[in-house]
């Protein structure tokens, strides 16, 4: 008899296999599942994931495997990190193979197009029995693997969830903090990747400190004032899953999301940028989606409204950000002094 948890991860991209690898050095036997059977086995006979992780030896404990049911049949917790436009088509595919009993956890930071759903919310439709979370923070894929030292969420509204996630992933180098805020913790790693476009975009054109300190205070701001209009804890977006995400993302090069924004910034166009990441960057749908929300919902966004100008329409980004600067005054922190009373 083992008391060793048994663990699914599904997705083999770059966070797919840093958590599995994680899970597996803490000496938990994990499966990692990926559609192409090919590179499951490649992964077993070198462990290694050279498409997403070149150079990392990943730990014995994990297996890589292309079916669905050997993943899913003992797992306790099975953690989703398929990217948001493919999400619920993955978690369809698991339903057959999935008990009421398991523990199921997004670590994607995206929305559904149309439905504008986010993750959990595609949890609860699609497994209405199941208990679920979320997990999001400052976690690049790419510093996790290096043991780089760093903290994670868990936001449920199951306290068994979230202790069980906690007692899975915390290790000497990664820490797990809990929340019951499932929809703002979620919102807070969605959102800041729109922001980390333009904070990206901005290095490009070689702009100031103060500039990177403005845009990321001010996103802070536009980022709790949408949550908090769709239901989020604005206290959340002081966290980890709120501020401490939007630092990195809005400051590291290896930010998928910056990266994009900092070609666009070098003259690229949308596609080149996309196209030469080799990988998903969230923030790109994100923005079309939330910018959508915002008009309907009559939210005051600038910067989304901005960049959605500069990214879709070609708008010209010293003239979109001179707009801004000599926009209406208003007030630094709304819920100090709302923007209503000024
Ligand atoms: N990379 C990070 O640093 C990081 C950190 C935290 C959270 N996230 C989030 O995790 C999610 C996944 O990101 P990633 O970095 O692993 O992306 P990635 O681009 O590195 O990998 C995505 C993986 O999903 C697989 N996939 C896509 N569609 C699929 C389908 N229909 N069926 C099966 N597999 C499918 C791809 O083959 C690929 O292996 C994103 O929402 C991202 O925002 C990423
Ligand atoms: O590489 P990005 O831009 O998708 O960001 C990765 C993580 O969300 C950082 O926490």
């Amino acid at each position: 008899m083992t008391d060793r948890v048994k663990v699914a991860v599904l997705g083999g991209g770059s966070f797919g296999t840093v958590l599995a690898n994680l899970i597996g050095s803490k000496g938990e036997q994990v499966y990692l599942w990926m559609r192409n059977a090919e590179r499951a086995e490649e992964i077993n006979r070198s462990h290694e994931n050279h498409r997403y992780l070149p150079g990392r030896p990943l730990s014995e404990n994990l297996t890589a495997t292309a079916d669905l049911q050997q993943a899913l049949q003992d797992a306790e917790i099975v953690f989703v990190s398929i990217p948001s436009q493919s999400f619920r088509e993955v978690i369809r595919q698991a339903k057959p193979f999935l008990r009421a009993d398991q523990i199921v956890v997004s670590t994607t930071k995206g929305i559904e197009a149309k439905s504008f759903s986010l993750m959990s919310q595609i949890l609860s439709e699609e497994l209405p029995g199941n208990p679920i979370g979320v997990i999001s923070g400052p976690n690049l894929a790419k510093e996790i693997v290096q043991q780089q030292l760093t903290a994670t969420v868990i936001a449920s509204e199951d306290e068994r969830v979230r202790t069980a996630v906690q007692q899975i992933l915390h290790c000497a180098f990664f820490r797990v903090y809990a929340s019951s805020d499932m929809y703002g913790v979620e919102l807070g790693g969605t959102l800041k990747n729109i922001y980390a476009i333009a904070s990206g975009l901005s290095a490009a054109l070689g702009m100031g400190e103060n500039t990177k300190s403005m845009l990321m205070t001010r996103s802070l701001a536009e980022m709790s004032r949408f949550a908090v209009q769709l239901g989020a804890n604005p206290m959340t977006f002081l966290g980890l899953a709120g501020v401490g995400d939007l630092i990195v993302t809005c400051s590291s090069p290896l930010s998928r999301n910056y990266r994009v924004g900092y070609a666009l910034g070098e003259g690229k166009t949308l596609e080149d940028a996309v196209e030469s990441l080799g990988e998903v960057a969230e923030g790109v749908n994100t923005l079309r989606y939330v910018k959508e929300k915002a008009d309907e919902l009559e939210i005051y966004m600038p910067l989304v409204s901005g960049l959605y100008e500069v990214v879709f329409n070609h708008a010209p980004v010293s003239q979109v950000a001179k707009m801004m600067m000599l926009n209406t005054q208003s007030s630094d922190v709304e819920f100090v002094l709302p923007r209503a009373d000024l």
